[in-house]
């Protein structure tokens, strides 16, 4: 692991930069124990080929839980990328699904963040690919029409942080252990400007966002359709700003932070 963290430092981080700077480019109840890990009763589930990516959806609530699955770190490979790729399109053509839970099956670890071996001594046709990847990914997360949480059940660095930052609201085991956060600048790695409207959306949410999560969360726990009919009806338009906000497209030029 030093090894390949020098290597990077050196600067071999060949075509990384430039691709950086474009611009294109029961009932389903959920916990988070004390060691972070999530308990879900799955009703049906259908997971990616290789297991990669195990998908649990519960039929009752329309949502589906996710969890990466690639010890020892998670990290965010090529294959892993692109598996979560397709969950992600099956998921938005299921007209039952309703929202998604992105979670790791890996013990103490949420994603490790880009593969560092996906960055180094490969052929630039594989950066090109692997890169197109990473974006892919936050635009189907950022960009999804359904509702999706990230229960972050343990470390989350670099791109795992960019994995939760993608997703409408965050909630992270609390355990001291945990890290999360954009250490990859150490590797010379400059996050896009996206990353900062990213962060800045997290920083300032609305009210009434949680407002919208708590119903969310209200919906998945308490299966009582006459009481979250009052609720919807009582916070109608605070929701549909709420949900407006989180889906609404990255705009950064007139974003406030660029004002
Ligand atoms: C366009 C969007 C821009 C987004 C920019 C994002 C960039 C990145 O994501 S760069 C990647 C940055 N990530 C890191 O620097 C993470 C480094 N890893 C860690 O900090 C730790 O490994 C840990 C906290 C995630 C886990 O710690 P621990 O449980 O102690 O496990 P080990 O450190 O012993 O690691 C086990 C095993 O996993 C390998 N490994 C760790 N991280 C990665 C990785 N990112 N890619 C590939 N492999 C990784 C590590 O080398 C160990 O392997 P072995 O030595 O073979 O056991």
């Amino acid at each position: 692991m030093a090894a390949v963290l020098r290597k990077l430092i050196q600067g071999r981080l060949p075509a990384l930069a430039g691709v950086l700077c474009r611009r294109s480019g029961n009932e389903g109840h959920l916990f988070l124990n004390s060691s972070g890990s999530t308990l879900m009763q799955p009703r049906c589930g259908y997971s990616s080929p290789t297991e990669s990516v195990i998908v649990e959806m519960d039929k009752a609530t329309g949502v589906a839980l996710l969890k990466l699955n690639i010890p020892p770190v998670n990290s965010l490979s090529l294959p892993l990328l692109t598996e979560l790729a397709i969950v992600l399109d099956k998921l938005e053509m299921d007209k039952h699904c309703r929202g998604l839970i992105l979670t790791s099956a890996v013990p103490n670890i949420f994603s490790a963040g880009l593969n560092l071996f996906d960055m180094m001594d490969k052929p630039n046709e594989h950066y090109s690919e692997f890169w197109r990847a990473v974006q892919e990914i936050w635009i189907k997360l950022y960009g999804s029409s359904l509702a999706n949480i990230a229960a972050i059940n343990g470390s989350s660095p670099a791109g795992g942080c960019l994995l939760a930052l993608c997703s409408d609201y965050r909630i992270m085991a609390n355990n001291p252990h945990f890290t999360i956060g954009l250490n990859e600048t150490r590797l010379g790695i400059v996050a896009p400007f996206w990353y900062d409207i990213l962060q800045w959306r997290v920083h300032h949410p609305p009210p009434c966002l949680h407002l919208f999560v708590m119903a969310l969360v209200f919906r998945l726990h308490v299966h009582h359709p006459s009481a979250m009919t009052k609720v919807t009806r009582a916070y109608s338009t605070e929701l549909k700003i709420s949900v407006s906000y989180v889906k609404q497209p990255i705009n950064w030029r007139s974003h406030e932070i660029y004002k």
